[in-house]
């Protein structure tokens, strides 16, 4: 892995076998930069939502004027050399082994899953990050789950434009309506694919370290395709749904009508039988890795390349029992996991089956 002008790095060139990768060091040292940087190797504005514009680095002449970041990596096409950056704050390009490439097709070759501590209270948050992290995981194991996703939303803010100005032509809105609905239903459609798959992958693992869980989609959209409309009549009505609540959305500037980008995600903690909005930050963290790594045993099982994964302080509201079961999920996975710590002794239970890095201002050296 190679970064150029990236947040706090200047150059670093980092050699790393396939087994996860322990980062330690003090408060600001540059451990989560390291897992930013990985994040743009997939679509989107990476996993602080800073977007190409916001991470060159600055220092006191303003900022770089250009940033890369560069890895070679085991692909679900095989070995692979990924680059992406982005030239005087203009947009991300991408190159794969070499050539110009759509950022899209990332998706299909790097499957990722991360997690923050801006999640520490997903379940008891706003729902639309609830969705955004379900979608995540959606993503990871069918990127046209992506594309589907990114054209709903193109397509829906240009309806909501329209009829914020209020005279729109009801045949554009049709037109838009309809392609509104294609979208959504696959969106809805693979969402409740993913769901089945990943309760299985729960169901299928004894209760051990991470709590079990009951999850639920709760949109009209799924909630149709669930009763076992077909995917046509669920566009069909999907559709008169949106014309129907034209005045509505065109009156509140948003839109209103129920959609696959108003679903919920609802989780249980199976063995409390309570919400999970309603548990204790630490019950929350272990619900949300209860997910993050069934996915990643699915995604392993499915594609036979198992996803990288970027857990960020993902130990900080663990007990010690749980930090034990992590280690032990985490290397069941396969997965070059990369996890960041205030201190090397949170990663005791990998023992010798990780690489630690000690991460000092934007220094990064291997320890044994
Ligand atoms: N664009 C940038 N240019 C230069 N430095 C930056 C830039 N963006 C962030 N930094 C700096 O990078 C440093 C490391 O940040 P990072 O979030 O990686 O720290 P960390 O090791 O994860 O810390 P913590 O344990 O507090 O989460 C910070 O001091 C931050 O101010």
């Amino acid at each position: 892995m190679r970064l150029t002008d990236f947040r706090c790095y200047a150059a670093l060139d980092l050699e790393l076998d396939p087994t996860p990768v322990a980062l330690y060091g003090a408060n600001g040292a540059g451990k989560t930069n390291l897992l930013e940087a990985l994040s743009f190797l997939v679509p989107g504005r990476g996993l602080r939502s800073a977007g190409a514009e916001g991470v060159a680095r600055k220092d006191a002449s303003g900022p770089a004027e250009a940033w890369a970041v560069f890895a070679e990596m085991e692909t679900r096409d095989g070995e692979v050399r990924l680059g992406v950056g982005a030239r005087n704050g203009g947009r991300r390009e991408t190159r794969i082994d070499g050539e110009p490439a759509p950022q899209g097709e990332l998706a299909r070759l790097v499957p990722m899953i991360w997690l923050t501590p801006a999640q520490d209270r997903l379940f008891a948050g706003p729902r639309a990050d609830r969705l955004k992290f379900f979608d995540r995981l959606v993503y990871a194991a069918d990127p046209a789950h992506a594309e589907a996703a990114t054209a709903y939303d193109k397509v829906r803010t240009r309806r909501q434009r329209l009829l914020d100005e209020g005279q729109a032509d009801p045949a554009w809105l049709n037109a838009l309506e309809s392609e509104m609905a294609g979208h959504g239903v696959a969106m809805a459609a693979a969402r409740l694919d993913a769901l089945i798959r990943l309760q299985g992958e729960i169901d299928a693992r004894p209760e051990g370290a991470f709590p079990q869980a009951d999850l639920a989609l709760d949109g009209a959209v799924e909630a149709d395709l669930a009763d076992g409309l077909d995917a046509g009549a669920a566009e069909d009505r999907f559709a008169a749904a949106l014309r129907d609540g034209r005045r509505r959305d065109g009156a509140a500037g948003r839109t209103l009508t129920r959609g696959p980008h108003r679903t919920e995600l609802v989780a249980r903690h199976r063995d409390k039988d309570q919400a999970a909005g309603d548990c204790s930050t630490g019950e929350q963290k272990a619900l949300i890795l209860t997910l993050a790594l069934a996915q990643a045993r699915a995604l392993a099982r499915q594609g036979g390349v198992a996803p990288l994964l970027l857990f960020d302080e993902a130990c900080a509201h663990l007990d010690a029992p749980r930090r034990e079961g992590l280690a032990r999920e985490i290397l069941a996975t396969g997965s070059q996991a990369w996890l960041t710590g205030v201190e090397r002794i949170l990663f005791e239970p990998f023992a010798e089956r990780v690489q630690y890095f000690e991460v000092d201002a934007a220094r990064v050296e291997r320890s044994a």
